[in-house]
């Protein structure tokens, strides 16, 4: 009895959830958190050899809303069957034999499950007459001018008989970033935002929010008949539908399992949202002897990844001083596993990201984890929370307790003389390895000089003594003597270092370089105009003013010269960079060169104005590949193949010598 207690009581509160994610678009718990309920609903249904009529493991999706014209699709549309482990799929490839009686490896195909909206597009005479949601996987909602909308669905296709085709509605990550920028009411995940953008009734909203799609099925079509699914996406290739760049043909679970090991890793490099990968059998004949349940077909399983995107409590908001004086709001989370990791500390950007995101302390908010940057705070659920606290916008610097100002979104403390965080992030960056590189400097350091020392000015660095330094903890004769060696031998630095290292607001390590080649001078920077330096190529209005305040501030000039007076003598070294089809792009060399040694290139690639990187990543713009090329042109062709957003490009050593 108390398992159907909890039977009941799971299948009213998934409903719930259901309706609120199929129906409202806004859903209420994350993927995780829903998932593991739904699992434990079907483990008691088998345990319980029951079900429940109105469960939710026997319906497709959510039903159509009425506001909508209601289309009836021509075969139906289907949820799929999942798998979160390897023996899961194996288990799934047994079954799939069993009922086939066959005991051969399968063809299959692996495709990425695109996290968005379904759509189901037909077309008539070669025009595009329809387009629909899934629905209840029957009857879906007619949106045709909102895909209308989807610049990369066909309005007209070659093939004139009536067809209907399966694909996902998304909006890019990249997408959806450069939206919630500029938005008063931020997005909180791309799958809710496209579906959301799809299912609203008026196109023009649709049409803002820019969205994409990726079709991967020919849900009925007249006149061919395809026998794999591979004909059938070369089909939707030819007939100039989204296809994604990936697709693979495997012979057999072992390699399908291999291969969803080598991706597992790029998968969040990927700019639109995933949540695994569909497997397919590729032969459609043997689909049809398979067939469906009363949910999913038999003959297609998902297997997904741990989750990005997780919900988690919010417990508190700290604010963090940084080297500018500004005021970064971290977010104290409930532990959650995130991707793997479990993570207790999430960014908010500023102030008016808090009140955008409507955070409240003490409630719920959604988190998402992309590449390996911090994980982010997208926004709170909407759900009454009875501990809510609002977050304090701070009036008094927690570091030093100044009373704070306001600039724009941002919040500083103006106390710059004395707020230790501030001087010593300064310190830390001065003495860091894109800066003046003075080895030995690490934040444990800069924050004993300032303790015990008293050093509150970069300028007072070059007044330390060994019998300072030796009377520190931590300090034996070496340390203090390679230290003060290093800060020594900083004396004698690059131009483009040291304008660096002065940590000018918005300048970061390739502006500097810049400032460094077309002025060749610190007199040259600092008399520079705002008319003149937005003439350069990559500063804006932002980066020109934040510069000429800079160097109008009284106090700044002053420890310059300080610096200067110390013996400090920043020089530019020589050798103009050439403006050449390599300037500002990032170039890897891998393997070996004919006429060139790996020293000779790097110097050769910087003359020409690339930066040159030792790892291959989607932000890569050209490998020079010499021969024995080994694993990073591999990682390249993966990126390149992936479907990833990259101008990643494979150069020989003969390509490259026509194009310098
Ligand atoms: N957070 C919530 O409150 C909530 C509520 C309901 C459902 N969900 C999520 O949705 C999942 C179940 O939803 P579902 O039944 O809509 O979808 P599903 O996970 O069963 O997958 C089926 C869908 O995958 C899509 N798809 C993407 N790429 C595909 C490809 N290459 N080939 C075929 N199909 C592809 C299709 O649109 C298809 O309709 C749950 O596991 C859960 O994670 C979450
Ligand atoms: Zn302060």
């Amino acid at each position: 009895m108390k398992k159907l207690d909890r039977m009941q009581h799971l299948v009213k509160q998934i409903n719930e959830y259901n309706y609120h994610y199929y129906v409202l678009d806004d859903p209420l718990v994350s993927d995780k958190e829903y998932d593991q309920l739904y699992d434990e609903l079907v483990r008691l249904e088998e345990e319980n050899n029951s079900i429940l009529p109105d469960s939710p493991t026997l319906r497709v999706g959510g039903e159509p809303l009425k506001s909508f014209t209601s289309h009836r699709h021509i075969t139906p549309l289907w949820s799929l069957d999942k798998a979160k482990t390897e023996e899961e799929l194996i288990t799934w490839d047994g079954r799939v034999k069993k009922l086939l009686e066959e005991d051969v490896p399968l063809e299959y195909v692996l495709e990425y499950k695109f996290d968005g909206l379904t759509i189901n597009v037909t077309y008539e005479e070669g025009q595009l007459i329809q387009a629909a949601t899934r629905g209840n996987g029957v009857v879906g909602e007619s949106i045709l001018q909102q895909v209308k909308t989807i610049k990369s669905i066909p309005l007209s296709i070659d093939y004139l008989g009536k067809i209907e085709v399966q694909g996902e509605g998304l909006m890019r990550l990249s997408v959806l970033d450069k939206y919630n920028e500029t938005v008063a009411e931020p997005l909180k995940n791309a799958r809710n935002a496209a579906a959301g953008a799809l299912r609203n009734l008026n196109p023009k909203t649709t049409a803002t929010r820019k969205l994409d799609a990726f079709c991967y099925n020919v849900g009925y079509i007249d006149g061919l008949d395809f026998t794999t699914h591979m004909e059938m996406i070369d089909f939707l290739r030819e007939n100039r539908f989204p296809v994604s760049h990936y697709i693979k043909l495997c012979s057999g679970m072992t390699e399908v399992i291999e291969e969803i090991r080598s991706l597992k890793d790029g998968i969040k490099d990927l700019d639109f949202l995933t949540d695994g990968l569909v497997i397919k059998v590729n032969d459609l004949n043997i689909r049809e002897k398979l067939g469906y349940t009363q949910k999913f077909p038999r003959w297609a399983i998902a297997f997904k990844f741990e989750a990005q995107e997780v919900t988690t409590g919010l417990m508190d908001v700290i604010w963090q001083v940084g080297r500018t004086g500004k005021l970064t709001p971290s977010a104290v989370l409930e532990p959650v596993d995130i991707g793997g990791v479990t993570v207790s500390r999430a960014t908010l950007n500023n102030w008016e990201d808090i009140q955008r995101k409507r955070v409240k302390i003490g409630c719920k908010v959604w988190l998402r984890r992309s590449n390996d940057v911090i994980p982010e705070i997208m926004g709170a659920i909407d759900e009454a929370c009875e501990e809510a606290q609002e977050v304090e916008k701070p009036e008094l610097c927690p570091a030093c307790g100044s009373e704070v100002i306001e600039k724009g979104a941002h919040i500083f403390c103006p106390n710059s003389l004395s707020c230790k965080p501030q001087l010593v992030s300064a310190i830390v960056h001065y003495g860091s390895r894109d800066a003046m590189d003075i080895e030995g400097f690490s934040e444990k350091t800069a924050g004993q000089l300032y303790e015990a020392l008293g050093i509150k000015d970069i300028a007072d660095l070059y007044d330390i003594k060994y019998e300072d330094l030796i009377s520190l903890e931590r300090f034996g004769d070496k340390k203090a003597r390679n230290l003060l060696d290093a800060i020594e031998k900083s004396k004698d630095c690059r131009l483009d270092a040291f304008i660096y290292a002065l940590g000018i607001p918005n300048v970061g390590r390739k502006t500097a370089t810049d400032l460094a080649n077309y002025f060749k001078s610190l007199e040259g920077i600092k008399q520079a105009s705002y008319e003149e330096l937005v003439t350069l190529s990559d500063v804006g209005g932002i980066v020109a003013s934040s510069i000429v305040d800079f160097f109008h501030d009284e106090k700044i000039l002053g420890n310059i010269q300080r610096l200067l007076d110390k013996g400090l003598h920043p020089q530019h070294e020589g050798g103009d960079i050439a403006e050449s089809l390599f300037t500002g792009k990032t170039v890897v060399v891998t393997g070996t060169l004919e006429a060139y040694n790996r020293k000779e290139i790097k110097e050769l690639l910087e003359k020409l104005g690339a930066n040159v990187s030792g790892s291959v990543s989607k932000k890569t713009d050209y490998l020079l590949a010499g021969e024995e090329a080994g694993s990073k042109l591999d990682k390249a062709k993966e990126i390149m193949a992936s479907g990833v957003e990259t101008n990643l490009t494979i150069l020989t050593e003969e390509e490259f010598r026509k194009m310098i």
